[in-house]
């Protein structure tokens, strides 16, 4: 199914699940589309509305011209929940898609009554950091990059194992401008003191090996908001979701 942002933008949602159940929406990462959930959403309960979309610029939505502000990223998952009709769900957001989360819980707190802040923060990286990613996209494509990314995404476990390769062929497949655009609406965000003034149930996960945003990046972002849970999934990077997809499930499943 596709949802027509206000811009004309086409944003690609799926669902799972009972259309009655609980909703808990999926927000990707940078790089990757809703095949990121894939191993992860067969192992939750049953009996939950389990929503996923691919933001702009990703997947099998439309890649307008960059750059991309946060705000118009917040508002495409806002569009996509309000044309389901879907209040009070579960937001998990992994990476920019838990700065997404952030965003919209900051903005709409109708539709998000708990949040799960995945291998995120509040501010990642640098200005200069994405200038750099940004131009090297642009100039040289996403090969350029690929094997950085990878070391940042996944241990090393998985990155001598079988499936490293179809990571990297569908990172390679993302189209730069979509990918550079959603660089610029991180290099513009900094929640810290938004998200300090959130309160609502919290998870926030990490990875031991996340080269992206490590343990401790994650957990400063999880103590702004009072009350909030963490945990810890070793032997994994930047998407635990799809290293240690039973571990993941059981501690998202526990929150849920
Ligand atoms: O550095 C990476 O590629 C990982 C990452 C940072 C933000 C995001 O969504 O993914």
């Amino acid at each position: 199914m596709f949802v027509t942002m206000k811009d004309g933008t086409r944003i690609h949602v799926a669902e799972d699940g009972p259309r009655d159940g609980r909703a808990v929406v999926f927000a990707n990462s940078l790089g990757t589309d809703m095949r990121l959930w894939d191993a992860l959403l067969p192992l939750l309960p049953g009996d939950f509305r389990l929503i996923r979309y691919d933001k702009r610029g990703h997947g099998k939505s439309d890649v307008p011209n960059g750059p991309y502000a946060m705000g118009t990223l917040v508002a495409d998952a806002e569009a996509v929940m309000d044309h389901l009709g879907v209040k009070g769900a579960t937001f998990v957001g992994l990476s920019i898609g838990g700065m997404i989360a952030q965003g919209l819980a900051i903005k709409r707190l109708d539709l998000v009554a708990r949040l799960v802040l995945s291998n995120t923060a509040a501010k990642i990286g640098t200005p200069a950091l994405w200038d750099d990613r940004i131009a090297a996209v642009r100039a040289h494509g996403m090969e350029a990059i690929a094997d950085n990314v990878m070391e940042r995404w996944f241990g090393r476990d998985f990155r001598d194992g079988p499936d490293l390769a179809t990571w990297r062929a569908r990172f390679v497949a993302v189209p730069p401008e979509g990918y550079a655009g959603c660089c610029a609406a991180i290099r513009g965000t900094d929640f810290y003191t938004p998200t300090s003034g959130l309160r609502l149930p919290t998870l926030a996960i990490a990875g031991t090996e996340d080269g992206a945003t490590p343990p401790d990046l994650v957990r400063e972002t999880a103590d702004l908001i009072p009350g909030s849970q963490f945990a810890l999934i070793r032997r994994a990077g930047h998407l635990p979701c799809i290293e240690n997809p039973a571990e993941y499930a059981r501690i998202l499943g526990g929150f849920l």
